[in-house]
């Protein structure tokens, strides 16, 4: 019987004929021309996974991510990187840095932000610690946005859960649920989503807040689905790599600044974001190393810092703060 599907060797001169030229933007080229009949999800994920598997061929990658598989760290990294990619857990946030400094992969993936949460405390602990060491390889080289739905799974039924484990974050993001529809159960603490999935699938009484992959992996049943508090609850996940990234006209600046611990130092530092007309759309406060007083701040602004704007807004503000510190330019990622 003859088969209509293209032969491996077809595929491979497809592989080549299209990534030999194509970029991330000719992925976005693909979707503006796209007239159907696939919709633009897939069309997205077939060009990323061709430019992907490529780049592979021609050097592989290594990218760590937030672990075991299938944890919401995974799928940013798939989404970003293709399948096609040596995708590397490791067990905590803390470990990805590690493993992008010693060059043991050349990316990684760690959870900033979420719109429902807020920030993601052992991230930004990991980039306040290695701000602090001179000459520090890794900086943020893009940005992945990925939607989060969660869902309740346990290998029992809803009426004998006692245990609902998940990554705080994650637990934070369905608390209003839990509270309403399982007031009876403990909500405890695990590394990631992916860990917590694992211990319900062996624990009597335990289930795990997660993504749907979690459950078809561990044959979990899901107890209730779509449990996040915010139905539009999206992840910012910060690239990390050493390499920056070059301007592309719509792109944001991810920054650590040491201020002085006195009156008005805050304001001064901000009125100098207004002056250069520089838009900031992120601003957190972290306690100091070592119980030191103060804060240190992240922020966030609109732009590259090769741009005229912001490059003389850099100056400007090393003029008031204490230190500086460029964690990365990268482009900017619409969901
Ligand atoms: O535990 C996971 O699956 C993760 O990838 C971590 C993480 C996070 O810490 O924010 C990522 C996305 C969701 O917000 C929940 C958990």
């Amino acid at each position: 019987m003859e088969s209509n599907a293209p032969s491996p060797s077809v595929l491979s001169r497809l592989l080549n004929e299209w990534s030999q030229t194509a970029d991330d933007a000719s992925v976005d080229a693909l979707i503006a021309a796209n007239a159907g009949p696939l919709p633009d999800s897939v069309l997205t994920s077939i060009g990323r996974e061709l430019l992907a598997a490529h780049r592979n061929r021609l050097a592989p990658v290594r990218v760590a991510y937030l672990g075991p598989e299938h944890s919401f760290s995974h799928q940013a990294a798939v989404l970003r990187f293709g399948e096609t990619t040596d995708l590397c857990p490791v067990a905590t946030i803390g470990a990805v840095f590690e493993s992008v400094a010693k060059g043991e992969t050349a990316y990684g993936l760690v959870p900033v932000e979420n719109s429902t949460d807020g920030r993601v405390v052992d991230t930004l602990a990991a980039f306040a610690r290695f701000a602090g060491v001179d000459d520090h390889p890794v900086r943020i080289c893009g940005e992945v946005p990925l939607p989060i739905h969660l869902h309740l799974m346990s290998a029992g039924p809803r009426s004998a859960v006692r245990r609902v484990y998940s990554k705080p974050q994650a637990l934070s993001q369905c608390r209003g649920w839990l509270a309403e529809h399982l007031p009876q159960a403990e909500a405890l603490p695990e590394s990631s989503t992916a860990a917590a999935a694992a211990r319900a699938k062996t624990e009597a009484g335990a289930a795990a807040v997660g993504g749907e992959r979690l459950a078809v992996e561990h044959g979990l049943t899901i107890l209730a689905s779509e449990i996040e508090d915010n139905p539009r609850n999206v992840t910012r996940f910060a690239v990390l790599g050493t390499e920056p990234a070059a301007a592309t006209g719509d792109d944001r600046t991810a920054l650590l600044l040491r201020i002085p611990h006195e009156p008005g130092s805050l304001a001064d530092t901000l009125a100098v974001f207004a002056r250069h007309e520089v838009n900031l759309s992120l601003i957190e406060s972290f306690p100091l190393p070592g119980g030191e007083p103060g804060y240190q701040f992240f922020l966030d602004c609109d732009g590259h810092a090769d741009d005229p704007a912001i490059a003389a807004c850099l100056r400007s503000l090393g003029r008031v703060a204490k230190s500086v510190t460029v964690l990365g330019s990268y482009p900017r990622e619409r969901n």
